[in-house]
């Protein structure tokens, strides 16, 4: 089976790779490489590792161009999985958690109205806001790793204010989490017809902005277990089809 990982930076993208076997570096087109570790086991998957960049459309720019070249090359991926730290929503996403996404959903991708609501692009007719995750692979993942099962919410602002973090949950009472580039590498795979999963590991809360207290080396840390559960046993192969 072959996967796709894109997470955001090179740290993110070390502590995926940490998991296994040593990568070897294979360039795209457009400079991007791609650290590609070879299956930890008979059963475990081929793992493509993408450092991104910021941002979902940094995340949809990447994980379209290796989407892309892995099925001109005739070897298309079976599974994206967008991963990283993230922030957590209080309480039932605590620092040092894992979360694995039930659903990729655009937060932030819409319009204000003058009573400073806010209308999803779903709600104006543009498309979805939403990539739903196979069950029968949230509960392998889930399963395999601990992680929590919940919404992770893509957001191209990082939430900075409780009243902020309080509107998400209002909005979306089903998110555990919060990142950057998500919801834009499921519209890569979407793209592709390829099932998506993203899996984060909770550096910090969601809420007021505290560099200080992010916990990037434990949350880092978590997610190369994560992986080392993921690599060496058949998990990801509990994919349900591909989306239509
Ligand atoms: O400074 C470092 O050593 C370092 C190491 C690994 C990752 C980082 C990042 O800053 C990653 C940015 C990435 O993290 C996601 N993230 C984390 N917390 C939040 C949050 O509260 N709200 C939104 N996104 C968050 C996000 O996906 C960023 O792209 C630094």
């Amino acid at each position: 089976m072959r996967v796709l990982v894109v997470t955001a930076v090179a740290a993110e993208r070390d502590a995926v790779t940490a998991a296994g076997p040593p990568p070897r570096e294979l360039p795209l087109p457009g400079g991007s490489v791609l650290h590609r570790c070879p299956p930890a086991g008979p059963d475990g998957p081929a793992l493509d590792v993408l450092a991104a960049g910021v941002g979902p459309a940094a995340a949809a720019a990447a994980a379209a161009t290796a989407l892309t070249a892995a099925a001109l090359s005739g070897e298309p991926y079976d599974l994206v999985v967008t991963a990283g730290i993230a922030g957590g929503f209080a309480p039932g996403a605590p620092l040092g958690s894992l979360v694995v996404s039930e659903a990729l959903v655009a937060a932030d991708l819409g319009a204000r109205t003058p009573d400073d609501g806010f209308l999803s692009v779903a709600e104006l007719g543009f498309g979805t806001d939403v990539h739903r995750v196979p069950e029968a692979l949230v509960d392998a993942v889930a399963g395999a790793t601990g992680a929590l099962r919940g919404e992770v919410l893509t957001v191209s602002t990082a939430t900075g204010s409780a009243a902020r973090a309080a509107e998400l949950v209002r909005r979306h009472p089903a998110a555990l989490a919060e990142a950057m580039e998500g919801f834009g590498a499921a519209e890569a795979a979407a793209a592709h017809r390829v099932p998506v999963l993203e899996l984060r590991a909770v550096s910090n809360a969601v809420g007021p902005r505290d560099r200080a207290a992010w916990r990037i080396g434990e949350a880092l840390a978590a997610l190369t277990e994560a992986f080392r559960k993921l690599s060496t046993a058949p998990v990801l192969a509990e994919k349900a089809e591909p989306p239509r």
